[in-house]
């Protein structure tokens, strides 16, 4: 049987990061920045007060006190935006709104507060330390810095930034758009009845917020039966929109297999079984004229679940330009035994993941779920984590230290 690395990097090979496009910045938002950006401006651009009150030369205060405030002329009112070149000369002062230019003359902003608040005449009644209250010009970023690096996801603070350097649209990489087909003949959709035989479907829904999560755009391309030709015609269909097929189902060794049977005939796509439970049967390869990538998934439910995570998640990072890392992992004690694991394949059993502060030697503890069959949906939206059992391993006692890796919260 393959290993499972063996598959990620079988499956990576088939994606490269996607051409960046020019993005205006809400449409960036969620993107991967596909070049770096410098500041072509410092920031702040210019001198500027950071509080209302008065401009004043620092020296004109030596001396004042609640007693015997000094009182200054007031030249000018300068508010945010104030576009005129103002000066004060020694023994004056201007009324300055915090985010005003600093103006000629002044080396200090005394707040309101330290004031009798004049118009005409202002009495300040202490002294103040020169550059007192001023934001200087490029105190934040220098004209020329790199403000962003090359590989930035644009989160909300990254907006903020490239919105203060004054940029209005930057290279992002799209988000892929991922097209989630499942097959079988004993779909129904959910909140329509199910017959004898039937179940209802859920694995697209699964896949397509899966996806969503993970910064793509995501089409549920809905199901299909198990007639070949008309699995074949969606297929055809989705690759149209899609930088990436994923499929569920049908790839097995079952007599109406259809995915595989349809696939073998196109493209470059290959069936393995990958040595993990669950999960084992996986298809990947590039389809039509696009060269899209195609994964086919196995269909129970959690098997496609964690194959997700493990196969579809990289490639999708890869596609954003980002490192096509693996889950983060941390290590925790098995809070009851793992009483048998299939010899010869690395197991990932859902699990509760939590901080444990007592101190001892992890900082975690994992609880697996009693459900661990394929089928066993229903732990899927209590655990949080998935714990690796290796493949030598067929068993695990309480308080066995385990490699866990932890599933991304919903976006
Ligand atoms: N003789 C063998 N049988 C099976 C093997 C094997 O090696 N030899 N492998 C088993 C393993 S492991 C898995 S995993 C499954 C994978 O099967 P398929 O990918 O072909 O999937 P199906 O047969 O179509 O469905 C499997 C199971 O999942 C349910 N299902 C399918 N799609 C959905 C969906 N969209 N939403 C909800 N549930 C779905 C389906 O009803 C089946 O119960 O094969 C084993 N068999
Ligand atoms: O590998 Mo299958 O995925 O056990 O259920």
């Amino acid at each position: 049987m393959k290993s499972v690395e063996q598959h990620i990097r079988d499956v990576l090979d088939l994606v490269e990061p996607l051409e960046p496009i020019d993005s205006d910045l809400l449409r960036a938002h969620g993107g991967v920045l596909a070049e770096p950006v410098v500041a072509g401006t410092a920031l702040p651009p210019f001198d500027n007060s950071s509080m209302d009150g008065y401009a004043v030369a620092a020296a004109d205060l030596d001396g004042a006190s609640a007693a015997e405030p000094v009182r200054l002329p007031v030249v000018a009112d300068i508010p945010a935006g104030d576009a005129a070149a103002t000066a004060v000369r020694r023994g004056h002062c201007a009324r300055i709104m915090t985010g005003a230019p600093l103006p000629r003359g002044a080396d200090a902003v005394v707040p309101v507060e330290w004031t009798d608040g004049g118009l005409a005449t202002v009495a300040v009644d202490r002294p103040v330390r020169p550059g007192n209250a001023i934001r200087r010009a490029g105190e934040d970023v220098e004209k020329g810095a790199t403000v962003l690096e090359r590989g930035a996801r644009l989160g909300a603070g990254e907006l903020a930034v490239l919105a203060a350097a004054g940029r209005g649209t930057v290279p992002v990489r799209p988000r892929p758009r991922v097209v989630v087909l499942s097959t079988g003949a004993e779909l129904v959709e959910p909140g329509s009845p199910i017959g004898p035989g039937q179940i209802w479907e859920s694995n697209s829904y699964m896949l397509t917020a899966a996806a969503l999560d993970e910064g793509c755009s995501a089409f549920r391309r809905g199901f299909v039966g198990d007639d070949p030709a008309t699995v074949l015609e969606t297929v055809e269909d989705a690759l149209v929109q899609a930088d990436i097929v994923l499929t569920t189902g049908g790839v097995s060794m079952g007599a109406y297999d259809v995915v595989k049977e349809v696939l073998s005939r196109l493209g470059t796509v290959h069936f393995d079984k990958v040595a993990m439970q669950p999960g084992m049967p996986q298809g990947a390869g590039t389809v039509g004229d696009s060269g899209a990538a195609i994964l086919t998934l196995p269909g129970n439910p959690v098997s496609s679940y964690v194959s997700f995570h493990l196969f579809v998640r990289p490639a999708l990072r890869r596609l954003r330009g980002l490192p096509p890392d693996p889950l983060p992992t941390v290590h925790a004690r098995l809070t009851a035994p793992v009483p048998r694991s299939p010899e010869g394949r690395r197991s990932y059993l859902r699990a509760v993941l939590e901080y444990d502060g007592s101190g001892g030697s992890t900082a975690y503890t994992a609880r697996t779920a009693a459900r661990q069959g394929s089928h066993q949906l229903s732990a899927l939206a209590e655990t949080n984590a998935l714990v690796v059992v290796p493949e030598a391993v067929t068993e695990l006692a309480e308080g066995s230290v385990v490699e866990v890796l932890q599933l991304p919260a919903t976006a």
